[in-house]
């Protein structure tokens, strides 16, 4: 089994007096896609903000590739090389999709901006268009490719595909399965069960800020009354 990269142990979260995180455990490995499910308000992205720095944990322990950064700023925590790519997407709308790539590149990344045009080429033919011209589906590539040219050690994405018509779902989920095949952990925010089953290798589902299921991708494919207790969602 590959060594784990994210640990997130026994998180509780607050916004004021709301105790919206109810002692989250999760965790993720090298190279392993993971979903995080459940219905709306169950606690998604509240987890990922945890994770991220955006809102700090009250008590409960965060820890990436062995350095604990629970109470770390967002910034720091990016530094360290995880790339939160947020349901708005962030797109700097007045700047050109090179600008807004030229911005966020580092020269110790993987990814080059050639790179990322390969996996995208929509946005190397809207090069340069302003940020705030592109489609929906098109500000969520350049998002995701600002995260590649980032240098990530893990990328986490909150419902990438949501509103985006089934064209462009289909070619973010081809776009998704070659970032995953050069081995770059996702931990997936998605409410699209087809998009889960054909990206992840394992899922968890929260519900009330807690984790109620943690499951292989085969054993939560075969288990409807979970999907259904969950989810609410009669997946044939
Ligand atoms: N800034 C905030 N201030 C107060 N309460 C919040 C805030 N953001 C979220 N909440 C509440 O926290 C709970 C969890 O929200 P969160 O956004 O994490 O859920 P989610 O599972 O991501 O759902 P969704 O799919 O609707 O985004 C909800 O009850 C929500 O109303």
């Amino acid at each position: 089994m590959s060594a784990t990269l994210l640990e997130v142990e026994n998180v509780h979260g607050y916004y004021g007096k709301s105790h919206i995180l109810q002692g989250v455990t999760l965790e993720v490995r090298e190279g392993e896609v993971v979903t995080l499910l459940g219905r709306n308000g169950a606690g998604k992205t509240s987890t990922v903000k945890s994770i991220s720095g955006l809102l700090a944990p009250r008590t409960g322990r965060v820890r990436f590739a062995g350095t604990e950064i629970s109470g770390w700023q967002p910034h720091q925590i990016a530094q360290l090389g995880l790339a939160l790519v947020p349901e708005n997407r962030g797109i700097f709308g007045l700047l050109s999709v090179e600008e807004n790539l030229r911005i966020a590149a580092r020269k110790r990344s993987p990814w080059s901006i050639k790179d990322v045009y390969t996996i995208f080429p929509r946005l190397e033919e809207r090069r340069r268009n302003g940020g705030g011209q592109l489609s929906g589906g098109e500000q969520q590539m350049l998002a995701i490719a600002r995260a590649l040219v980032n240098a990530p050690k893990l990328l986490m994405l909150d419902e990438p595909v949501e509103g985006l018509a089934p064209v462009i779902v289909e070619e973010i989920v081809a776009q998704l399965k070659q970032i995953r095949a050069t081995g770059i952990p996702i931990l997936l925010i998605e409410q699209n069960l087809a998009v889960c089953t054909e990206l992840a290798d394992r899922h968890y589902i929260l519900e009330l800020g807690r984790v109620v299921y943690n499951g292989t991708h085969d054993e939560f494919a075969a288990d409807e009354i979970t999907k259904d207790r969950y989810l609410g969602v009669n997946a044939h």
